[in-house]
C-alpha cells in the first residue's frame, strides 16, 4: 500500500542522512522542503522532495495537503503514563500554600500515588492508561518512554511494567519501558532506604529482567529520595541485566546526579531545573542527552531547565512531557514546546528538533524516527492549515493538528 502527500505546505525536520540528534548551534537550523511531497509504502517513508509532475498517479492513495504542514510526530521521551487515580486533592493543597516537599514529607506524592496502583487490577490500571495513551497519540505524540514507579513492591511495580508491555503489544508506536523501582522509599521501609534499594537490586532486578519487562533503569537522584551511592548502585545493578540509565536529577537540587549519570552512559539525564557550570562540562564530554520537562515546572512552579545555557554551551537537549500525576498531569507535547518557546526561550526550531530528533535519541530510536528520511518509519503529523510551523508553539492552547499516521496509517 503506498500514500502520497501532496501539496505540502512545508515538509519538517527533513534529513538526507540518518543523523542521531542535534546539538548547539545546529539546532536552530529545522531542514524543511516547501511545496512538498511525501510518499510513504506501508509503514515507511521512501521518497520526498519538491511536487513535480510525476507526484500524481504513482500511489494507491493521495493526501492533499493543500494549506498544511507535514513533520514527524511528537517523541516524549519521558513519561509516567501508567497511574491509577489522580492526585488532585495535592493540587489544591498546593494553592492552599503547602509545597511538593511538604506534601511528600507528609506521606502524599509519590508513596500517595503507589498506595492507589497497589489497589487497582492490572486490568482496571490498563483501561486507565490506555485511555492517556489514546489522548497524547491524537495530540501527535507517535513514541513513548514509559517508567514504572508507582508500584514500590515487587509485585506492583510488576504489574506496572506488564500493563507497559500491554500497551506495546496493542499500540502500534514505540514505546519504551523504564524500571523505576527507585521512585521513593515506600513507607514499610521507612529510615531504611539501604534496605529498600536491596529489594529494588535483589528482588525486583532479577525478576523484571527475566520476564524481558525493561529497556531502561531509572532512579529519582534526590536530596529526600535518593543519593549518589543509590544512584550508583542500582545504575550499576542495571548494567549487569543490560539496562542503560535514564535518570531523574537535578529537579531541586545539585547532588551530583549528572555526573552519575555520565560515569554510568546515561542514555538521558532528565529534568535539570537547577544545573551547575560543572555539570554542564560533564555534559560536554558525554553522549548523554539532558532532557527538559517544562510542563512539570509550569505546574509545580518551579524554575524551568536552562535552556539556553545549554544550548549556548554546544550541548543537545531534548524536551519531554513527564505525564504523571503528581508534578505534570498533562502529557500534551504541542504544549511542551510553546511552554520551552515562551519560557526556556528556545526558538521555535530548537524545540522542533528538541521533540522530535532528539527526542527520539533519548528514547534510543533515532535510527528509525525522529525525523522525515527514507527508511525511517512514517509517523507524522499533518497539521490543519496554519501560516506557519512557528504558529504551533505561538498559538498555545490551540489544537493545530489535523491528523496523526503511525506507521503510515492515519489513526
Ligand atoms: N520527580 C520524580 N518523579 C516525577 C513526579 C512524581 C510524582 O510527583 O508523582 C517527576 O518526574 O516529576
Ligand atoms: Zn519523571
Amino acid at each position: 500500500m503506498t500514500t502520497i502527500f501532496i501539496n505540502i505546505k512545508e515538509l519538517l525536520q527533513t534529513r538526507t542522512s540518518t543523523i542521531e540528534k542535534v546539538s548547539g548551534q545546529e539546532m536552530k537550523i529545522l531542514p524543511s522542503i516547501k511545496n512538498a511531497y511525501l510518499l510513504v509504502k506501508d509503514d515507511e517513508i521512501i521518497d520526498y522532495g519538491v511536487m513535480n509532475d510525476t507526484c500524481f498517479g504513482i500511489a494507491d492513495e493521495v493526501i492533499d495537503c493543500t494549506g498544511k504542514i507535514v513533520m514527524p510526530t511528537w517523541i516524549d521521551s519521558h513519561t509516567h503514563i501508567v497511574y491509577a487515580g489522580n492526585r488532585e486533592q495535592e493540587f489544591v493543597d498546593r494553592i492552599n500554600g503547602l509545597t511538593y516537599e511538604e506534601i511528600a514529607n507528609r506521606g502524599g506524592g509519590i508513596v500517595n500515588s503507589a498506595e492507589k496502583l497497589q489497589n487497582t487490577s492490572e486490568e482496571d490500571l490498563y483501561k486507565q492508561s490506555k485511555k492517556r495513551l489514546e489522548e497524547v497519540m491524537q495530540l501527535g505524540t507517535g513514541a513513548v518512554e514509559i517508567k514504572s514507579g508507582y508500584g514500590l513492591t515487587p509485585e506492583a511495580e510488576m504489574k506496572m511494567l506488564r500493563v507497559i508491555r500491554k500497551l506495546k503489544q496493542e499500540y502500534k508506536l514505540p514505546v519504551k519501558a523504564t524500571f523505576l523501582g527507585a521512585h521513593a522509599v515506600p513507607k514499610a521501609f521507612k529510615n531504611n532506604t539501604a534496605g529498600y534499594i536491596d529489594q529494588v537490586i535483589n528482588e525486583m532486578l532479577p525478576a523484571i529482567a527475566n520476564e524481558n519487562l525493561a529497556d531502561y533503569i531509572d532512579i529519582f537522584c534526590e536530596k529526600g529520595y535518593f543519593s549518589i551511592e543509590d544512584t550508583k548502585r542500582v545504575l550499576a545493578a542495571g548494567k549487569k541485566y543490560g539496562l542503560k540509565p535514564k535518570i531523574h536529577v537535578n529537579q531541586f537540587n545539585i547532588i551530583g546526579g549528572v555526573a552519575a549519570g555520565v560515569e554510568y552512559n546515561a542514555l538521558s539525564v532528565d529534568h535539570l531545573e537547577v544545573i551547575s557550570d560543572e555539570d554542564i562540562e560533564i555534559l560536554k564530554n558525554s553522549e548523554t542527552m539532558p532532557v527538559a520537562l517544562p510542563s512539570c515546572s509550569y505546574f509545580l512552579s518551579i524554575p524551568y531547565t536552562p535552556a539556553r545555557k545549554l544550548i549556548d554551551a554546544g550541548l543537545p537537549l531534548a524536551l519531554a512531557t513527564d505525564f504523571n500525576p503528581g508534578s505534570t498531569p498533562s502529557g500534551n507535547m504541542n504544549f511542551v514546546i510553546s511552554t520551552a518557546c515562551i519560557k526556556m526561550k528556545m526558538t521555535p526550531e530548537e524545540a522542533i528538533n528538541a521533540a522530535t530528533i532528539n527526542a527520539a535519541y533519548a528514547m534510543g530510536i533515532s535510527e528509525s524516527h525522529g525525523s522525515i528520511t527514507v527508511g525511517k518509519k512514517a509517523n507524522l503529523i499533518l497539521t490543519k492549515e496554519i501560516p506557519s510551523y512557528g504558529f504551533l508553539p505561538y498559538a498555545f492552547g490551540t489544537n493545530n493538528i489535523d491528523s496523526v499516521f503511525i506507521n503510515g496509517k492515519k489513526i
